[in-house]
């Protein structure tokens, strides 16, 4: 484990970019972090903090910051990849411009590009020249910065269809203190539930801001998985991922964290502040809100029920009152709670 040492480019100074950065120079690797940010950079090398980010945190010497994206991944064989869903075809088109040699590219952002609906891994397959990918990784799990970064004990997940590369990455970032990175080969229910809970996330942000209790936060949170479960089996996941770190562990802490974004986004709605007021306020990336479109139009073009997905569509994009649309999910009609996905699994092993 951590056998070698590497030098490793981490391209996004965000909360998480950072974090992942440290738990790097932890296990001992040099880390080139490169921001787009200038000041930034001049900071992290300078007085060794990020504190728009992680106000509290000194980080290791081991971490460099950069500003040029060639500096950063001139001579690298690693990159991770830790922008937000709507920068990464800018950030990895650049990537391209500088790249000399194939590059195992780990990303771990969680989105779905609305309009095209691809999944990150496809979005960088489609960005980066065949020569230049020697594999594609995903990182996902409950894993808030603020806590990696006081080193609070956290598990993650790394899949690819290249299972080889995923090890090498669960190598260098597992660290037997705090930071414990399991393997899985299903990518598509690694980056579909790691995606689609920020929508649910912002769902029970609302109903807490709406004062509702805990029994509808916990009814979010299962007919939240029961609905990314079916979309995600339908798009060809094995259903049995969504129980794991990347569905149910990483819907739980993003529904019940102050540390989650999508979920105080929620709540600020929830309270009856506007879309455009939450986001002004937020100064940091709250992925749920494009991830609510396309999961939408993914729901539509796979034939899957997401009502709760179609709820938040309404409140976010067709200015529903966020309490009419709980009314709307609790009339419908009656229905059977494991039906849909049964039905779902039974017409896949049909076709195979
Ligand atoms: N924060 C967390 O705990 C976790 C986040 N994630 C995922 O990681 C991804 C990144 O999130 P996170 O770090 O939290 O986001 P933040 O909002 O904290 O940071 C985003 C970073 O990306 C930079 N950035 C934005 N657009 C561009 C661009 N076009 N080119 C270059 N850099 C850009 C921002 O720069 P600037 O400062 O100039 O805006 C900032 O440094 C998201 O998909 C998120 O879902 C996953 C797990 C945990
Ligand atoms: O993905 C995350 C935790 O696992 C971060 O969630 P937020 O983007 O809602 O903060």
């Amino acid at each position: 484990m951590n056998q070698q040492k590497a030098e490793i480019a981490v391209l996004g100074a965000g909360s998480w970019g950072t974090a992942l950065a440290m738990v790097l120079a932890d296990n001992g690797h040099k880390v080139r972090l490169w921001s787009h940010n200038n000041e930034q950079v001049q900071e992290i090398n300078h007085e060794h903090t990020n504190k728009k980010y992680l106000p509290e945190i000194i980080l290791p010497e081991l971490i460099v910051g950069h500003a040029s994206l060639n500096d950063a991944l001139t001579g690298i064989e690693t990159v991770i990849l830790a922008v937000p869903t709507k920068a990464i075809r800018e950030v990895v088109g650049k990537m391209k411009a500088v790249a000399t040699k194939p590059l195992t590219i780990a990303h771990v952002s969680k989105g779905i590009e609305p309009d095209t609906l691809m999944r990150i891994s496809e979005l960088i397959e489609e960005e980066m020249p065949k020569e230049f990918i020697k594999a594609i990784v995903v990182l996902s799990g409950p894993s808030h910065a603020e806590e990696v970064s006081l080193r609070y004990p956290t598990t993650v997940t790394v899949s690819s269809e290249n299972m080889a590369a995923a090890e090498e990455i669960q190598d260098l970032f597992i660290n037997q203190n705090y930071f414990r990175v399991y393997t899985n080969p299903d990518v598509i229910g690694v980056e579909i539930g790691g995606a689609l809970k920020n929508i649910i996330a912002l769902a029970a942000g609302i109903t807490d801001g709406l004062g509702y209790g805990d029994n509808a936060k916990a009814a979010l949170m299962t007919r939240g998985l029961a609905e990314i479960s079916r979309l995600g089996t339908k798009m060809g996941a094995n259903p049995l991922t969504f129980s794991g770190l990347t569905g149910i562990g990483d819907l739980i802490v993003t529904c019940t964290s102050v540390h989650s974004r999508n979920w105080r986004a929620g709540n600020m709605l929830g309270k009856g502040k506007s879309l455009e007021e939450v986001l002004d306020s937020m100064g940091m990336v709250v992925e749920g809100v494009r991830t609510t479109k396309a999961a939408y139009q993914l729901a539509r073009k796979y034939d899957v029920k997401m009502p709760i997905t179609f709820a938040l569509y309404d409140v976010l994009f067709n200015g529903k009152n966020a309490k009419d649309a709980v009314d709307v999910l609790m009339s419908r009609g009656k229905t059977n709670e494991m039906e849909d996905l049964v039905n779902i699994l039974g017409e896949r092993n049909h076709e195979n």
